[in-house]
């Protein structure tokens, strides 16, 4: 929907309403490192100069989690869990649709969501959308992993709320940071490609309007900072007027500090009657207090997240002395059998890229991605990697969530991971593993155990998920190369 973009979006010419940097993602994302602090590194990934944090663990920041998520996804998410319904009136029916004409959707729209691609709603889709779409409105607290279809349905919510006809702002959404609000008004623009009279503006850092402007535009995207200045101080456009709230991301937005207080203050500006939505991936107590603070007399959705096995995957263990000899039995390993692709996880960004480095020397391919990687630059890796553009992928634990590659047919933990209590970490452990031995193949998982304190962790790990790690010896090679074909 061009008319959508925030360029456009805005019929009064005087209104600057386009943020210099929207859109364009790349420009977008180099706010956060001066050029002048990148450097290329061997595969043409930029690197910052600064290497101060080098040495460190990689944290997952939640925010860049979700937005690389977003940016590597094209599919929704297998889950054959059943969804739960908590009904806000437990003797009001349950409608759920199977079909997209159930919903009797505006035609522009319909056309825009087949034009998406998408056959059939999403398993969170067919009760939520039922429920956003009821007149009279619905609140709802919607929780299901990322890339399960919440995003989809709220903008078609959004979408199919507004009156074209009534020029001014009727619906509100607030996501945690300026990429995840941009990424989400990207979704309602391709939906609403086909309803070109709906207008969208962007509530985000940099878009500055005249003071003394009421703006059009029907849904209004943004962070809670500028929606709050926007509908509060600046008075752009009524609160009161508002139809339907989105809060989108909940569980990053209490994750940042001071958003949890906006949100509130905002959603307190909204009349009574204003539909209010509030999605999730996760519902961790201090979620559900927010959810519960935000959302009046709720519908409650959850579609617990499918989970990760290590039943199709075998595991090893290998013992070795030091990183160089962590280093020639991963040589071995990779020299004997016959493998299609590889995760490699290290702990640190200094080991990360040393490996890789060290790889590359012996001629493999490799790609490189750490956590000093800005968003995009990671999403692009891992489409590369995908892509089989090259064979090995050397990470820290930015990427041990999410990313589904068919052809991963090992894991190695370089490093094993360690929680901050000097335990094993099990939850990343099993998210490592977990990106082999998918999409019903075999998959194999080498743990690298360089002194007795890794050995304990082996044991922890054994222990939790009550499975064995064998030892690897380099003469079992022949036989794991028949195993794996
Ligand atoms: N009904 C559908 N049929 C096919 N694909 C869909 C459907 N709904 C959504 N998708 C696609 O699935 C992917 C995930 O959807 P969506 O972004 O809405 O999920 P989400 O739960 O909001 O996850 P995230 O928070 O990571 O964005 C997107 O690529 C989207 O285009």
């Amino acid at each position: 929907m061009a008319s959508h973009s925030v360029a456009k979006g805005c019929g009064d010419p005087g209104v600057q309403t386009k943020p210099a940097q929207v859109g364009t993602f790349k420009s977008m994302a180099s706010s956060n490192v001066p050029c002048s602090l990148l450097k290329d590194d061997i595969n043409g990934n930029v690197l910052p100069y600064s290497m101060g944090k080098e040495g460190k663990k990689d944290r997952v920041d939640p925010a860049e989690q979700s937005l690389l998520n977003k940016l590597i996804r094209h599919n929704l998410v297998k889950n054959r869990n059943q969804v739960e319904v908590l009904q806000r009136d437990p003797n009001s029916p349950l409608f759920s649709v199977k079909t997209f004409e159930e919903l009797r959707l505006k035609p522009q729209l319909l056309q825009g969501v087949y034009t998406m691609g998408f056959n059939r709603p999403s398993r969170i889709q067919e009760n939520a959308l039922p429920m956003m779409l009821a007149e009279p409105p619905q609140n709802l607290i919607a929780q299901s992993q990322s890339g399960t279809g919440k995003t989809a349905a709220f903008s078609l919510a959004m979408l199919s709320h507004v009156n074209p006809a009534n020029k001014w702002t009727q619906c509100l959404c607030i996501a945690p940071t300026y990429e995840l609000a941009v990424q989400i008004g990207h979704v309602i623009e391709q939906m609403g490609k086909f309803y070109p009279e709906v207008k969208l503006a962007y509530a985000v850092r940099g878009n500055r309007l005249l003071r003394g402007t009421t703006i059009q535009e029907h849904i209004v995207i943004g962070t809670p900072g500028t929606v709050l200045d926007w509908g509060l101080k600046l008075k752009f456009f009524d609160p009161k007027k508002i139809r339907v709230f989105v809060l989108d991301e909940a569980d990053v937005m209490i994750a940042t500090q001071g958003h949890q207080d906006q949100s509130i203050r905002i959603q307190r500006l909204l009349p009574k009657d204003c539909q209010m939505l509030l999605l999730s991936a996760t519902f961790e107590d201090s979620v559900w207090s927010f959810a519960e603070r935000i959302i009046p007399d709720p519908n409650i959705i959850k579609l617990k997240r499918e989970e990760e096995t290590l039943d199709t995957i075998k595991q090893f263990y290998v013992v070795c002395k030091e990183k160089e000899d962590k280093f020639s039995a991963l040589c071995n390993i990779y020299g004997s059998l016959t493998i299609a692709q590889a995760m490699i996880f290290c702990q640190t960004r200094r080991m990360a890229s040393w490996l890789s480095g060290q790889l590359s020397s012996e001629g493999h391919q490799v790609a490189l991605l750490s956590g000093e990687m800005m968003v995009e630059q990671r999403a692009a890796v891992i489409e590369r990697f995908r892509e089989g553009k090259e064979k090995v992928l050397v990470t820290t634990n930015v990427c041990s969530r999410g990313i589904d590659v068919e052809q991963v047919s090992i894991v190695v933990n370089f490093d094993l991971p360690v929680g901050r209590d000097g335990n094993s970490d099990n939850e990343t452990y099993l998210h490592r593993i977990g990106r082999t031995g998918r999409f019903g193949k075999k998959g194999f998982a080498f743990n690298m155990v360089d002194s007795q304190e890794t050995m304990d962790l082996i044991h922890q790990i054994e222990l939790h998920f009550d499975r064995k790690i064998v030892k690897l010896d380099t003469d079992d090679l022949d036989e794991l190369e028949k195993m794996m074909n």
